[in-house]
């Protein structure tokens, strides 16, 4: 058994609170199979970024040291805690866990890891070496924002939903009573009536195509977002490859009939999809249109943006 001594990074919110009522059982289950770790707690969003920071500044850039981050949350705890751990790029960059306890965990989805706490804890105390995955870089030139992402970028409509879910005051009250997915659906609904078409440019390689009806805009390194959602069936984790997806603004009907195709992974075929791969993917939406970043909110604003791909170490075994 190698010995690993973990920095747990916990967000007691993800999941609508499950993360934290989950805790206690958690540290149970650590303490029973001798695990050597350390425990801080996400005080404020975003806290996790700095939480990783600080903490990788005091671990040696050696190949020897034995800690490894453990993001014990949802996807945004994990893309915080990563993006903290690449503010200062190592040689030997410490490896990333993930516990998925937050409400999509589409990272854990795309990386074929177990949802069920339990056996997800089993697959990364038992793990042996780190596994090298590929996550998205970004590079924003208008705002000046660079860092990665472990699931996906997304512009209009996907971080509309993102955006109007997290100000709605009736998110709160059905987080409250386990009804987080309610919240987004009607969040959809309404983004869906209220998000007009954009234009958007995308360059890949030698390529370039204009939209001028852009609705849905997603970069993604494996398959899911929103929760499961299969955008990109055949993307994976391993493919070094970015996989992007245009959906042109469709009428009601259409949306519907989309949705549905989506449901059994036959929407790429359709006439208002657009879809691209590649190692390097530059977009340029010249209107104020929503981003989101692994389900965390970018804002509204322009984009000018050089997206790629790069390898991270990541402590799971998922044969287990
Ligand atoms: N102490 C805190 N108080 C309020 N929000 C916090 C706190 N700590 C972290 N957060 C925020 O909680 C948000 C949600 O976390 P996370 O994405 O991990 O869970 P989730 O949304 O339930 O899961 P998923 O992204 O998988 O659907 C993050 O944006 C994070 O910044």
């Amino acid at each position: 058994m190698v010995s690993v001594q973990y920095y747990i990074i916990l967000n007691e919110h993800a999941g609508s609170g499950r993360a934290g009522t989950l805790w206690p059982q958690i540290k149970e289950q650590l303490a029973a199979d001798q695990v050597t770790y350390q425990v801080v707690t996400s005080e404020y969003p975003n806290h996790a970024i700095l939480l990783s920071e600080q903490f990788a500044k005091q671990v040696p850039d050696q190949a020897n040291q034995n800690w490894v981050v453990l993001a014990i949350g949802g996807d945004g705890t994990l893309h915080q805690a990563i993006n903290g751990l690449n503010q200062h790029p190592r040689q030997h960059p410490i490896p990333v866990a993930y516990l998925p306890v937050g409400s999509g965990n589409d990272f854990a989805r795309g990386a074929g890891m177990a949802l069920d706490w339990q056996t997800a804890l089993t697959q990364i105390i038992r793990c042996t070496h780190p596994t090298t995955y590929d996550i998205g870089t970004y590079n924003e030139t208008i705002k000046q924002e660079r860092g990665i992402f472990t699931n996906n970028l997304g512009i209009g409509f996907d971080a509309g939903i993102i955006a109007q879910a997290n100000q709605s005051k009736a998110k709160v009250w059905l987080n409250k009573h386990h009804l987080g997915s309610l919240s987004y659906l009607a969040s959809a609904l309404d983004v869906y009536y209220n998000q007009t078409g954009f234009t958007l440019t995308v360059h890949v390689g030698q390529q370039r195509d204009i939209y001028p009806n852009a609705f849905l805009v997603t970069t993604t390194n494996h398959p899911y977002f929103g929760g499961g959602v299969g955008i990109a069936p055949n993307a994976t984790l391993t493919d070094h490859r970015l996989h992007l997806v245009v959906i042109e603004k469709p009428n009601f009907f259409k949306l519907l009939w989309l949705g549905l195709r989506l449901v059994f992974k036959r929407h790429l075929t359709s006439k208002a999809v657009h879809y691209y791969q590649a190692a390097n993917i530059h977009l340029t939406v010249p209107a104020i249109e929503y981003g989101q970043l692994d389900g965390e909110e970018m804002g509204g604003r322009f984009f000018d943006v050089y997206i790629g791909i790069d390898q991270y170490p990541f402590w799971v075994d998922v044969t287990i």
